[in-house]
């Protein structure tokens, strides 16, 4: 009998989490009338995906806690606000809420980690997705 191959492919890896969090907005630059000039809530949904080498030691990119304490400071700026009152977001668009969090996500536990996509969700049936640009 053959013996099976324990060839190594190498591998790219990448996690996900997703957070959520509720606020209103209103967008300041739509035409007369739009719906959108109105003050309105969403339940949003971020998905942040990281990518980067497995820790030999620890088997893992970055810990999701770390997704998680990363995430919490933003959380604390976003939610049941009105996202207009904060500094940079005040046209919150998706694209710009998903650049604005994209810019201030880290981990400096494991710096090797990167965020990839990071996709927000304004509805179930609206959603933005950034990466980073190549090069
Ligand atoms: N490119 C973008 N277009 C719109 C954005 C945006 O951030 N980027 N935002 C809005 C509003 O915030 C709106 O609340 C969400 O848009 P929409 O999907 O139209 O919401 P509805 O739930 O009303 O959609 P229906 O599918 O028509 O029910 C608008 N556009
Ligand atoms: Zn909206």
């Amino acid at each position: 009998m053959e013996p099976v191959s324990k060839k190594k492919v190498s591998l790219v890896t990448e996690i996900s989490k997703e957070f959520t969090f509720e606020a209103a907005h209103r967008l300041p630059n739509v035409p007369p009338g739009h719906k959108c000039s109105r003050v309105h809530g969403h339940s949003y949904r971020i998905e942040i995906t990281v990518r980067g080498p497995v820790d030999p030691h620890f088997g893992w990119i970055v810990d999701f806690s770390e997704l998680n304490a990363a995430w919490q400071s933003l959380h604390a700026q976003l939610d049941h606000r009105l996202l207009n009152d904060v500094e940079g977001l005040e046209n919150p668009t998706s694209e710009l809420l998903a650049a604005w969090v994209y810019e201030r996500l880290s981990f400096p536990n494991f710096p090797a980690a990167r965020v990839v996509k990071l996709r927000v969700s304004e509805t179930c049936t609206s959603q933005c997705t950034v990466y980073p640009a190549e090069g």
